[in-house]
């Protein structure tokens, strides 16, 4: 049997880099028990003898202590047996009694179980020893992002009354007006750089699930320390608990957050001022990242904070960011110029938080390459809802959807609320897009009718989560619209097999390619908003990441195992652009000043130096 210890000692990095984002060695006040018992601080067999001796820990760990070169050789002859891309069993084998129990336990069990199997592990793991379990996480990004991220998140979610063990991350619910300001100081750590703030209300495609919205923020955090390095003790998980309108959790007498429904209008805009108040009291230099808020509240809230703390909305922005930046993929995928993007027909479905974000960015950039003519760049798009096709027409509109509404007229046969496939038959549109929430509304006939689309190679970007809630599968996309067509999904599905050795390129249109970098471009500026020019930098830095030949075989956004990489170079685009817009006012020992002299290599380089590796830090000084 492997040991989870050897495994420990073998996997890390012996070369220690400290970051501009982390102070010195780490020096712990705990002792003893209380040290294995703190995530933060726990190296399982991995103390060194003084560190044994001075914390108290002598007698309470088996006596060996693991070297790195006994572990390194162990960990390679494993590795080989097993291959590197198996690291689902490799990290199995390692952390549990055996990989082997969990498929006989799960054997004939419903995917969803296994996934859910798979996060529990995860989840020890990350109770027991967080350096061990980021570790496992960044080297094997790939396997686990679908636990810890989507779609595995969205079940968890589901299911948090019964998952939760331990605590993680803070709750600040109605019942705590007035108490805020304090009660941030109860958070352990001196410091925070990033915040994930959701209020539950609208969870990836699953709608409101309260309290238990919580496990957004955390996966989100999660995928900030894999992909940007950001010390996961300067993370805060926030949940806002103003109540759900979600009557099953409501009559669930299990259930873990405020019983009563959601706080409305000016009460709940008094609870979010105060948690940010608190927040920047406290930390004001964090970051704080609005995710998962329904669409109304995600817009009024991105208005009233933006200029007034560092702040962003991921759905609304992060979201626009990856999809402009898919969006001119597609037209590169189809052997065109860049600037043939304002000859494309886009047919966005979903008017939320993200389909409008997409919309406005994409319409903007457009505008940009027509010399700024904002009203010939709408013409290009046509909006739908659960209502169909929105147009001047429509009756009580909502004000975020009314700048896109199509005239009526504009082309024949469409009119208020026709259906999607009356859209994609007369628009024929190069790129379907999909921001509904709703799974397979991309059916049949919709995804038949894009075979007629204006473009040599249609694009359909299903990227509403998680994979249940997509607007069609990649084998379906492929299947029913051709094996031309270039395929983006928010939730990953497996590249689809089109025989005779060709291969149906399944792209991941997630927000995650963004959030990451904007996140920690912005905190290495020290920048105290972010500006669209940062956005938009982030976006394009993306959007010229894969080579032409990635490209033209339907590959339009990078592997999630590079994250870290497109993460640093994304984060060195939004330090940049915070420079040239004179924004940047340095973080810790880096001042305005330098960043301005760093050419754009010396920008990289300086914010994957900042970025934290997990290794274990000396807890005690050396004598
Ligand atoms: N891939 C990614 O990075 C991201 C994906 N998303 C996903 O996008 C989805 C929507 O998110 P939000 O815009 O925030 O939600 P939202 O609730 O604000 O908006 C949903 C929109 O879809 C429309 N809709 C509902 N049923 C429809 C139907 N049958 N046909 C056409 N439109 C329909 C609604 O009218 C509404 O306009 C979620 O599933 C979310 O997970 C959101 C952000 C990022
Ligand atoms: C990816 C994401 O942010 C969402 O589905 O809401
Ligand atoms: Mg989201």
């Amino acid at each position: 049997m492997w040991n989870l210890s050897r495994f420990v000692a073998s996997n890390l990095r012996q070369t220690r880099r400290f970051s501009a984002a982390i102070p010195g060695p780490c020096i712990v006040h705990k002792r003893g028990t209380d040290i294995l018992h703190d995530p933060w601080f726990n190296k399982d067999t991995g103390f060194p003898l003084t560190e044994r001796d001075r914390l108290g820990l002598r007698g309470l760990l088996p006596p060996r202590v693991i070297s790195f070169e006994q572990q390194h050789a162990r960990f390679n002859i494993f590795r080989s047996k097993h291959g590197r891309s198996d690291a689902i069993v490799l990290l199995f084998e390692i952390l549990v009694e055996s990989y082997r129990s969990l498929e006989k336990n799960t054997s004939g069990e419903p995917e969803n179980v296994v996934s859910l199997a798979k996060w529990r592990i995860l989840n020890r793991l990350h109770d027991r020893n967080e350096t061990l379990y980021y570790r496992v996480l960044i080297d094997h990004i790939k396997d686990f992002a679908p636990i810890i991220y989507t779609p595995t998140v969205g079940l968890v979610c589901q299911n948090y009354g019964g998952l939760f063990r331990r605590p993680r991350g803070m709750y600040f619910s109605a019942k705590d007006k007035g108490e805020m300001m304090s009660m941030i100081y109860n958070w352990p750590s001196q410091q925070v750089d990033m915040i994930v703030l959701t209020d539950g209300s609208r969870i990836l495609g699953l709608g409101d699930l309260g309290v238990q919205g919580i496990g957004i923020p955390i996966g989100k955090l999660d995928m900030y320390v894999a992909a940007a390095g950001i010390n996961p003790q300067r993370i805060l998980p926030v949940m806002l608990d103003v109540g759900t309108n979600n009557q099953k959790l409501l009559e669930d007498h299990l259930y873990l957050g405020i019983r009563q429904p959601r706080l409305e209008g000016e009460e709940y805009l008094s609870i979010v001022d105060e948690f940010m108040e608190a927040v920047f009291t406290r930390w004001p230099k964090a970051i704080v990242q609005f995710e998962d808020f329904q669409m109304k509240w995600a817009f009024e809230t991105l208005q009233r904070y933006r200029k007034r703390f560092c702040m962003f909305n991921d759905d609304i922005q992060g979201t626009a960011g990856v999809a402009l930046a898919g969006l001119l993929g597609a037209v590169r995928a189809q052997g065109r110029p860049l600037n043939d993007f304002v000859k494309q027909k886009i047919v966005v479905v979903g008017a939320g938080s993200a389909g409008i974000g997409v919309l406005s960015t994409a319409i903007h950039a457009v505008s940009r390459m027509m010399g700024n003519n904002e009203t010939a760049a709408r013409h290009q798009f046509w909006l739908l809802d659960k209502n169909g096709l929105i147009t001047k027409e429509r009756k009580d509109i909502d004000p975020a959807a009314a700048p896109f509404a199509t005239s009526p007229g504009d082309i024949e046969g469409l009119t208020e609320g026709s259906s999607l496939v009356e859209v994609v038959k007369k628009v024929k549109p190069h790129v379907l897009l999909g921001l509904s929430g709703v799974g397979g509304i991309f059916n049949e006939e919709v995804l038949r009718a894009m075979r007629e689309s204006d473009s040599t190679r249609p694009a359909i970007f299903a990227m509403s989560n998680p994979t249940k809630n997509a607007e069609c599968t990649a084998a379906d996309a492929f299947k029913y619209a051709g094996e031309n067509i270039v395929f983006a999904s928010g939730s990953p599905f497996e590249n689809v097999d089109l025989g005779n050795g060709k291969v149906g390129h399944v792209n991941q249109a997630n927000n995650m390619y963004l959030f990451p970098g904007i996140g920690l471009g912005t905190l290495l500026s020290g920048a105290h908003y972010i500006s669209d020019g940062m956005l938009q930098a982030a976006s394009e830095c993306l959007a010229s990441y894969m080579t032409d030949e990635e490209v033209q075989n339907g590959i339009l956004y990078p592997s999630i195992a590079s994250i870290r990489h497109i993460t640093t170079e994304v984060g060195a685009a939004v330090v940049r652009a915070a420079v040239a817009e004179e924004l940047a006012e340095g973080h810790g020992d880096v001042g305005p000043r330098e960043l301005i002299h760093m050419s754009k290599e010396e920008t990289a380089e300086y914010v994957a130096r900042s970025m934290w590796f997990p290794i274990y830090s000396p807890l005690v000084h050396e004598k």
